[in-house]
């Protein structure tokens, strides 16, 4: 898959040419991962999808760099193939009976229609390509789950050339919001990129001290509220009047999940918006979901997709749950691509999702 990325051409100190290859050096995934660099402009337009879904009311004031003013930067690919929990790894497939695959996908999630209607296109190919073992129905069934998850399959888009980059996170309390900022920030940052975060969850001090922490970690900068309860909205104002400030690629902006009822969540997140849009567009609302929290989650993706105009869906915990199914539902009926995983708590443990190793990890 793909990976566009770029930022803003700094001064040659600033260089991100040099930046880029000390990380790779140091970087503990580069070893084992495959990077893809883009050193061809492309022509940088507004990305469709993510623009339409964060539509201002007024023109944004964010400006839009043209090619010459942007770079293509390199950063290491993440692997989530250590962090998916096979389903399979342990059954024996039988071409006559393929009750238990059934099974064990209605148990991890997928929901009892999509699970009747992989099995049933496994049987299909099964029996144009004559399976008879175990492993020809593995490979089957992992061509079968990728091929369904294919248009899951969108990542980040850093390339819609609006800067700052503002990427909104939304959720309830303890999917793992803030160790998901930390992560990416820390990735972006690793890129050469210039990451402001805001800590708009403001109700509780101890959520600022943490996104602190991470945001410390990662090397980015960190707007805190002046006080225990400020108000959200403002943190979020500052904090991208700041990113223009400092000149920054890319502003994330943490939110509370503690919302009672879906008419506060509407308010809050639309202010937030509303504050925003003065100064920068929103390119994407990253809602985080904890795998597993199974259907339940799911719901939660509703109610968040309501009222906030999701571009995508980062999925945490999957290293801990056999419930990779949820990915399979969220996409089926909200639409909405799961873009990022979460696959441990360590600042590397994260992946775009990639339909083919979540498939192939699922299966073996
Ligand atoms: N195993 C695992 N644990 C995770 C992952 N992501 C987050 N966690 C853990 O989940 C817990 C909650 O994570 P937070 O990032 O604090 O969640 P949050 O949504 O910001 O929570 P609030 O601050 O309460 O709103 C922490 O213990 C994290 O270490 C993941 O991908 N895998």
């Amino acid at each position: 898959m793909a990976f566009l990325f770029w930022k803003k051409k700094r001064g040659a100190e600033e260089s991100s040419t040099q930046e880029v290859e000390s990380v790779q050096n140091n970087s503990p995934v580069a070893e084992d991962s495959t990077s893809v660099i883009f050193s061809e402009p492309i022509p940088v337009t507004p990305n469709e999808e993510s623009s339409a879904a964060a539509k201002p009311e007024k023109p944004a004031a964010s400006t839009e760099e043209t090619p010459a003013q942007l770079e293509a930067v390199e950063l290491p690919k993440r692997s989530a193939k250590k962090g998916i929990r096979s389903l399979f790894s342990r059954v024996k497939f039988d071409p006559e009976n393929l009750d238990e695959l059934e099974d064990t996908l209605i148990q991890a999630d997928f929901g009892v229609d999509s699970a009747a209607k992989i099995v049933d296109e496994v049987k299909a190919r099964a029996k144009k390509q004559g399976a008879k073992t175990d492993k020809d129905l593995k490979e089957i069934l992992a061509a079968v789950l990728e091929q369904n998850l294919e248009h899951s399959a969108k990542a980040l888009n850093l390339s819609d050339g609006k800067t700052p980059y503002v990427i909104l996170v939304v959720g309830v309390n303890g999917v793992g919001k803030t160790t998901t900022i930390g992560k990416l920030a820390n990735w972006l940052v690793q890129g050469g990129f210039k990451v402001v975060i805001g800590a708009a969850d403001t109700f509780r001090a101890a959520a600022v001290d943490q996104v602190a922490t991470w945001a410390q970690r990662a090397g980015a900068s960190l707007i805190r509220p002046k006080q225990e309860g400020q108000d959200p909205a403002s943190v979020a104002f500052e904090t991208v009047d700041e990113a223009i400030k400092q000149d920054a690629d890319i502003v994330i902006i943490d939110t509370a999940g503690r919302l009672q009822n879906k008419a506060d969540l509407m308010n809050e997140l639309d202010k937030i918006r509303r504050v925003i849009e003065k100064q920068a567009t929103i390119s994407e609302v990253l809602l985080v979901l904890d795998a597993t929290t199974g259907q339940n989650g799911l719901t939660q993706a509703k109610a968040f997709a309501e009222v906030a105009n999701v571009t995508g869906v980062v999925l945490t915990k999957l290293d801990g749950t056999a419930k990779g199914g949820i990915v399979y539902s969220i996409q089926r009926e909200l639409q909405i691509p799961v873009k990022l995983v979460g696959v441990g708590e360590g600042i590397d443990d994260f992946a775009f999702f990639d339909a083919k190793e979540f498939a192939n990890g699922l299966v073996n």
